[in-house]
């Protein structure tokens, strides 16, 4: 499903670059509306990341691709989510990984890094294609950007 096009997300900055990417992952949803989805399975996830900005760096580059890549596909490809720290804060009532719940924290990962660097570009969009028929789309808030 890479090289598709995606929803576009309205803004003024005057550079904007998009990483896609594929994370083989298994979860769950401990919920009992969840139905089935209670039970481990698995998707191959396309997740696309949009990051846009005013300025460049010292390369020419708003953010480094590979950069990109090693925040998501490192740590999670090939794991169930349920089991990282992320997913299963007892103290957090939106922890564990439903898509919309996934695309709200690999935002947060990402904008966090983003904040390190002195151009400071931002992600204004994140998408997490679940399945072939389902995906979310989480764009940030302005208050949002203050973590
Ligand atoms: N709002 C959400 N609804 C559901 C989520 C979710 O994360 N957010 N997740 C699931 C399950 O995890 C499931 O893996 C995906 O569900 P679904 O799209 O229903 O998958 P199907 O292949 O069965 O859908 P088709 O309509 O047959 O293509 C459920 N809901
Ligand atoms: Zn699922």
């Amino acid at each position: 499903m890479l090289h598709q096009f995606y929803p576009q997300v309205p803004h003024e900055y005057r550079y904007e670059l998009n990483k896609d990417m594929h994370l083989a992952a298994a979860h769950f949803i401990p919920s009992e509306a969840a139905g089935k989805c209670q039970d481990i399975h698995g998707h191959t996830y396309v997740i696309n990341i949009t990051v846009a900005g005013d300025q460049l760096d010292s390369s020419g580059f708003l953010i480094d691709f590979k950069i990109l890549k090693s925040l998501i596909h490192r740590p999670f490809d090939h794991t169930l989510l349920n089991d990282h720290e992320l997913f299963s804060n007892e103290e957090d009532s939106w922890s564990f990984p439903t898509t919309e719940v996934i695309a709200g924290k690999f935002w947060k990962l990402i904008q966090s890094e983003l904040n390190e660097l002195a151009h400071q570009p931002k992600c204004v969009q994140l998408l997490v294609r679940e399945t072939p028929t389902s995906y979310v789309v989480f764009r940030p808030k302005k208050e949002d950007f203050a973590i």
